[in-house]
């Protein structure tokens, strides 16, 4: 095998609640991570020689910062590999909407690299592997529908209800950074125990403060909330709510008012990564 073609799926986080703040910074969570069927695409090609480049669709994702070049730079070292690749990332999520498109990216590049490169790592070293690059990366690794605690590593898989999710992005960027750092966080909620997953109260934590902070991304929960009860993803921007079927959810993708954009996608409990990585075999 000489090339790869994979996705790199989106998620949501149906519910964040920040449960406490560790000593290096990062946060506890409990999350519930629903995993999408949408997303970016990534295309692998064998080198001869160890050079790794990247291509995008979007010029200004090409530079070393890149997820896709980090994860496979990481990669290639940890498995002493000797050959290259040219990677071609097909960008489609928004960015730095709380979709987690970035740490997707890296998980695809961790699993796709894993078989170009005939490696045979573990999941469980990818995981940690990707756990050093961001701490979304796991998820997407293991590419499951989970539960998450710790900073969002610890993951549980879960079985939901597959449902049609309209997704909506308005025009700003929310640094994750920027609201993990805010005094005015809320980031002491009571731990939910495992077994009221399902029906404890989901909300997100993140999100009074990036309404304040970002009032477009209220102005958007108020449009959505016309036709479902929505929240925000991950630390925004996006947003999102359930539809019974794809006729009301694309009605309401229709009746986006200017300055938003959107898309329609089912929730998975598995990632389509794995079909894809077994048509290979
Ligand atoms: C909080 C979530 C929920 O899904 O937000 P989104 O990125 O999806 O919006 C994610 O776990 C984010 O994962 P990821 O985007 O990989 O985060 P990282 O790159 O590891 O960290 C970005 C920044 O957020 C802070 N951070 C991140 C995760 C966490 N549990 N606690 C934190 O305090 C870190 O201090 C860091 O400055
Ligand atoms: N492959 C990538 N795709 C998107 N963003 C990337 C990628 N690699 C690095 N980044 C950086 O990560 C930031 C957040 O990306 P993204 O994963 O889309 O957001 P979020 O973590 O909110 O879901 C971007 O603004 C960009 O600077």
């Amino acid at each position: 095998m000489t090339q790869l073609t994979l996705p790199a799926v989106a998620k949501l986080n149906l519910f964040l609640h920040i449960t406490g703040r560790r000593t290096d910074g990062y946060h506890n969570l409990q999350t519930l991570f629903q995993l999408l069927d949408a997303g970016d695409e990534l295309t692998f090609s064998l080198r001869n020689d160890d050079s790794i480049t990247l291509d995008c669709n979007n010029i200004a994702l090409i530079n070393e910062q890149n997820l896709v070049i980090r994860a496979a730079r990481l990669l290639q070292k940890y498995g002493k590999c000797t050959q290259g690749c040219d990677i071609y990332l097909d960008k489609r999520l928004p960015m730095g909407g709380g979709l987690g498109g970035g740490s997707s990216d890296a998980a695809t590049t961790l699993l796709g690299l894993n078989k170009l490169w005939q490696l045979n790592l573990s999941i469980d070293t990818l995981a940690e592997l990707g756990l050093s690059l961001g701490a979304d990366v796991p998820l997407f690794v293991r590419g499951f529908t989970a539960f998450a605690q710790g900073i969002g590593e610890k993951l549980q898989p879960l079985q939901l209800e597959e449902k049609l999710y309209l997704v909506v992005t308005p025009n700003c960027h929310v640094s994750t950074a920027e609201i993990f750092q805010h005094p005015d966080l809320i980031r002491n909620s009571t731990p939910i125990h495992d077994a009221d997953i399902l029906t404890a109260p989901w909300r997100n934590d993140c999100q009074p403060l990036v309404e304040q902070l970002y009032p477009i991304v209220a102005i958007t929960l108020q449009w959505l909330v016309e036709y479902a009860p929505c929240q925000m993803t991950g630390t925004g921007a996006s947003v999102f709510a359930a539809f019974p079927d794809q006729t009301s959810a694309q009605h309401a993708l229709a009746q986006l008012p200017p300055g938003l954009t959107g898309f329609v996608a089912r929730g998975v409990n598995q990632s389509p990564i794995w079909p894809a990585l077994a048509d290979t075999e």
